[in-house]
């Protein structure tokens, strides 16, 4: 089992309890998004009782398959209040069953507003607490401030975008060359991580399982980072469990695979949906 790492309020920091269910588990995260299609393929309402449904019924087909769930956003927000509501109702169950959450809310602003979004989703007590959120650092990283700051004080953690998973987001993430702005992101969480010493920090990137040789071709080190790396793109996007292994060589350990709708749509039988997961999280294992 990885070293137990504490954080700033003396809890198990969140990189120490992602490491131990990566360990226990498998490098799979399970996406849970609701889109329209996939609601009305499971014969359910696009609405806020459909939208509880699907997830409950992901939660209990994978939480045993999946070192955490990824609910995204914006597939509740779109339900309004009923939609968040129900996003409030799947990440208590998550905690519950002791599943590890990212809420996937890629989350951004200056340093007084960026305040508020982490109360909403790091800490203590709030109804949207998740044990880790995504961020958008286009503000510039050190914006970041209050969630990394939060975040590190209540053992929960983050994933700030990197590389994205889709073609578009090499037009900004790539500029600089050797001195991108990826490999900027890259370069402040790794000094984030430093006060967990060796062990898997709380601090994460996004960077996508279809970004192919960008790492090299940007001399970007995802080892030295230290924090966990949630690689989307799986399945629907096109990558395969190979491609993670051969985009993330020497970092594919921290790598967290994440995977939606390639396995949403064998729902909504609970078989379906497992036998999905496992066959994803078999390849992540490369079995
Ligand atoms: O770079 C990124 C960042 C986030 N995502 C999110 O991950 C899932 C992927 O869903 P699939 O159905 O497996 O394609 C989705 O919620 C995206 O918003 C990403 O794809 N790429």
């Amino acid at each position: 089992m990885p070293e137990q790492v504490l954080d700033t309020a003396g809890r198990e920091s969140f990189g120490s309890r992602l490491a131990a269910a990566m360990a226990a588990v498998g490098p799979l995260c399970v996406g849970i998004d609701p889109h329209p299609a996939l609601l009305q393929s499971w014969g359910l309402g696009d609405d806020a009782a459909g939208l509880r449904r699907f997830s409950l019924t992901v939660l209990e087909a994978v939480g045993s398959l999946a070192a955490a769930v990824k609910p995204q956003v914006a597939l509740y927000e779109r339900h309004g209040s009923a939609g968040m509501a129900v996003l409030e109702e799947v990440l208590a169950a998550a905690a519950q069953e002791q599943v590890l959450t990212i809420a996937d809310a890629k989350r951004g602003d200056i340093g007084s507003t960026m305040a508020a979004y982490a109360d909403a989703w790091l800490r203590d007590g709030s109804s949207l607490a998740a044990d880790s959120v995504t961020l958008s650092p286009y503000l510039g990283f050190e914006s970041l401030r209050p969630a990394l700051d939060l975040a590190a004080l209540n053992g929960r953690g983050v994933f700030v975008l990197a590389l994205t998973s889709n073609p578009e987001g090499a037009s900004v993430q790539h500029l600089g060359g050797t001195d991108s702005v990826a490999k900027r992101i890259t370069e402040a969480a790794a000094a984030e991580n430093r006060r967990y010493g060796d062990s898997l920090g709380s601090v994460g990137l996004v960077v996508g399982a279809t970004v192919g040789s960008a790492l090299s071709d940007l001399g970007m080190d995802l080892k030295a980072m230290h924090g966990p790396v949630l690689a989307p793109g799986l399945g629907a996007q096109g990558a395969t469990p190979a491609d993670l292994r051969k985009t993330f060589g020497p970092a594919y350990p921290q790598v967290l695979g994440t995977s939606s709708r390639e396995i949403l749509a064998e729902g909504p039988a609970i078989r379906g949906l497992r036998e999905a997961a496992q066959r994803t999280l078999d390849g992540l294992r490369g079995e």
